[in-house]
Formats: C-alpha cells, structure tokens, sequence
C-alpha cells in the first residue's frame, strides 16, 4: 500500500532519535566517557584511554599483520565516516551534484542515507547508501564525474547491492607514482625462497610477493597492462635455478614478442596452437612421471634436484588457445590444465597464464589457479570474472585504471585471508633486464654449472 503523503515534515527531535538509534556506538562513546569521569574520577578515566591507546600502538608495533587485519580497516572505517562523509558535508555534496529528491508536498530534501562506510585500503573507501524513492542508480551515473569532484576523489564507481541500495566505491588516491625497479637475480639458489618470490610492492608500502612452487597464477589485463613484468620479475628472482637446472621453463607463446627472448633458455618452447597443445601434453606427460617415480619410491615430498626440477609453464594469451578453431585445442588445454592445477602442486609443476580479455571461454579456466591478478581491465563486468564476485564492489577498480603508461603494472590481488581486494603494483622488468636474465643462466650453462647441481 502507498504511504500516503503530507506537507508536514518529520519532527526534529523524532529525525534525533532516529539517528542515535542507527549510530548508538557514537552516543554510547561519550555517554560512557562522561559516565566514567564522573563515576571514577577522570584521573582514572584518563588512564584507561591512555593505556587503550597505548595498547593499541604497541599492537600496531608489534604484530603488523592482526593489526591491518583486524584494527586498521575498522579505525580507518571510522575516521573516514566522521571525516569525509560527515552528515552536512554529504549532504553539501549530493546537493552540488543535484543527487537528491525533493518531497512533493513537504519540500523535505531527501538525500541517500550512508548505511555504512568500510576502508578496506588506505586508498579505497566503499560506502553503502539507501537511496529515496525516485532515484535511481542511473542518476549516479549520469553524475558520477560531479560527485567525484564534490568528494574531492580521484574516482568513484557505483554497483548495485540490492533494490534501494546503492555501493559506492571512492579511490581517494594513487598510491604508486613511480616505477618500482626489477628485482635482482640471486647468485645462489639458496637465496631464492620458491614461497615467497618478490614481484612489486602493494598500496601498503609493503613487498609484494608471490609463491611459485605448489601455485597457479592467472594473470588478466588490457594490452599494454604490464602483465609481463610478473612472471618476468619472478623469472629473474629464479636466476640461479634455471642456470642450475633446478627451474624448467616451458613456454607457450602465441604472441611472439617478449617471452621470444626466453626461447634460449626455455626447456620447451611453442608458438602456434597445436604446438602449444603438444607442449602441454607434454608437461602434463612430465608430471604423471615424476607421480608415478615418487609412487615407485614411496616419495611424499619434493626435493628439488634436476631430476625433479620445478616446471614452470607459462601461458601467454590464453584465452587465444581457449577459444581457437573447432574447440578440440581448447577442450584438451581445459583438460590438462585441471590436471596440473589439482595435481601439479606435489610434483613441483606450477603454471602461470596470461590473457588480455577474460571472456566465458576462459572464466572456468580461472576457478583453477590459486592466484588472480587483474590489471587494467576494459569492462567493469571482467574485474569479477577474474577475482570473483563482489571484488570490484570491494574496491577493485582495475576498469578505472587509466589508460595510459604511468600505470602499467598496477592492479588489485585477492588478500588471502581476508578475501579483499589490494592495489599493488609490480616491478617493472625492462628490455635489456630480460637479456641480463639470459645472459646470466647461459653463462651458467656455458660453464657447465647446471651440470655440477646438486642432484
Ligand atoms: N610494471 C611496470 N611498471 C611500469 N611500466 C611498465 C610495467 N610493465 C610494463 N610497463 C610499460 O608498459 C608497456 C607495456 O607492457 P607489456 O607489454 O608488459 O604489457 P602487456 O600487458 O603484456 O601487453 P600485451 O598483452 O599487449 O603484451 C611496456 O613497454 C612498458 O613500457
């Protein structure tokens, strides 16, 4: 039944007590605060803020990781909500942006109602509004470049959550402004560590860093995205492997270009389809041996030896392969690639695969690598095919990377444990730093060195 309407506006003292009612841990603070300093003495009182706040910074100090995990998000949440989105100055900034509904009969401007605010990042705000009867997601679109100035953001994107609630996802900054240099090839393999290899950093200022051994990496991203400077950065953290014959590359590249410098150092190296197709069979092969040896010798764990090296398969432009011809191409990769995905992980064969547009053909392939990344994407729709649903209303705006140089190499990862999303961005491997990678595990092999590993 429609409500019926009246010139009459809401009282403000019901318009109060509806408020505290939605924020009572706002009036319960200073309430207990008072209560406190009166009841205890504020002597006291300030001496059970201080040591909160003292227990606090020593978290911060000491565990970093709870504490980002736990307390930073929330603290972050709250300061923003009283900061930036403060009842009047939203207010101030709808109405610029004309994103408000007038009552018909009262002239009570109604504005959409902020039903929660979550800082998931130091950069990224996600703010949930229930919008009044009228509006419409629309609206904020036709508005959205109004809003973000108004808001004074770098960017701001909206989703649907449901009907009559809209999410609102506001980049407040750009955490990577210059270029992070290539990492530096490791003389010895025992200053490689295969779970933890260095890739770039992330919006916390912290190393990004990524396992090879045991995971599969799916990589997405708009041409001239910067994919290639993750699997080239890990490549060079895995120098002295290859030179020694410990890491196998096998290479599937149907676009010839960069990975083209790593034919002489490849194991196995392919460019057209069916040649990719073999050479997946083939390492597909190569596991089910090195499953049937460790069977035969009653072996449960891998120790890497150039017996059982770890491969690496490389996969450019996937989906190419995936939607190639008369579909037997892609229905053997689909099927291979489910075996070395569930199965490659105790044998030591790991796969990474790059693709420029994620499409149907490749988003069941993606629920099979253990790590997504998505760059630079064309379509807000491609940021939850790669990283999953709901990402991009998390904060993962890898659509609203602008296209343009200065941000090749960032983009947002899937936080294991808290299953949000992070801007990172990778570190940049150039040209002649590919060349230097080559050189370096060929000067190995020129020497023999690979031959005298330890087996
Ligand atoms: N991590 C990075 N940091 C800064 N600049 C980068 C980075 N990666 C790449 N670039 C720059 O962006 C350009 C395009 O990079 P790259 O070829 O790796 O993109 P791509 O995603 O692999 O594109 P394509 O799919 O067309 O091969 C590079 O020539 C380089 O100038």
């Amino acid at each position: 039944m429609k409500t019926p309407d009246s010139k009459r506006r809401t009282g403000r003292e019901m318009k109060a007590a509806l408020w505290t009612a939605r924020h009572p841990g706002s009036v319960l603070a200073p309430a207990s605060t008072v209560a406190a300093g009166t009841q205890l003495g504020w002597t006291t009182t300030g001496m059970i803020a201080g040591g909160t706040a003292a227990g606090l910074c020593g978290w911060y100090r000491a565990h970093p990781a709870t504490f980002d995990h736990w307390a930073a998000p929330r603290m972050r949440a709250w300061r923003r909500r009283w900061s930036a989105y403060l009842g009047p100055r939203w207010h101030n900034a709808l109405r610029a942006c004309d994103l408000y509904v007038v009552h018909r009969k009262s002239g009570e401007e109604q504005f959409p109602r902020i039903i929660k605010t979550r800082s998931y990042s130091p950069t990224v705000d996600t703010v949930w509004v229930r919008i009044p009867q009228g509006m419409s997601a629309r609206k904020f679109e036709a508005n959205l470049d109004e809003l973000t100035e108004a808001l004074r953001a770098r960017r701001v994107a909206v989703e649907k959550v449901k009907p009559g609630v809209l999410g609102l996802v506001i980049e407040r900054d750009e955490p990577f402004t210059e270029t992070i240099d290539a990492p530096d090839m490791p003389d010895e393999p025992d200053a490689v560590d295969l779970k933890n290899v260095y890739v770039g950093e992330t919006e916390f200022g912290a190393d990004w860093r990524l396992p090879v051994l045991g995971q599969h990496t799916f990589i997405a991203g708009a041409t001239g995205a910067g994919k290639n400077s993750i699997p080239m950065s890990e490549l060079r953290a895995l120098a002295p492997l290859i030179r020694d014959g410990l890491v196998r590359l096998w290479i599937c590249d149907p676009k010839q270009m960069e990975f083209a410098k790593l034919e002489g150092i490849a194991h196995r190296y392919a460019t057209d389809e069916g040649e990719c197709s073999e050479l997946v069979d083939e390492f597909v092969d190569d596991l089910q041996r090195v499953q049937r040896e460790f069977s035969e010798q009653g072996t449960r764990k891998l120790e890497l030896s150039r017996v059982t090296p770890l491969n690496v398969l490389i996969i450019d432009e996937i989906g190419s392969l995936l939607a190639y011809g008369d579909g037997t191409v892609a229905r053997n990769l689909r099927k291979k690639l489910a075996i070395v995905t569930s199965q490659g992980r105790a044998t030591g064969h790991s796969v990474t695969a790059l693709v420029q547009e994620p499409t149907k053909d490749t988003v069941p392939v993606r629920e099979l690598f253990t790590i997504r990344i998505c760059l630079r994407v064309t379509a807000a729709a491609q940021v939850d095919m790669v990283l999953g649903e709901n990402a991009r209303l998390r904060g993962a705006l890898a659509d609203e990377i602008p296209n343009a140089p200065e941000t090749a190499g960032i983009g947002y990862v899937i936080r294991q444990r808290t299953r949000v999303p992070m801007r990172v961005r990778a570190a940049y491997v150039a040209d002649h730093e590919i060349d230097e990678l080559v050189s370096f595990v060929r000067a190995g092999w020129g020497t023999g060195q690979h031959l005298t590993a330890v087996a």
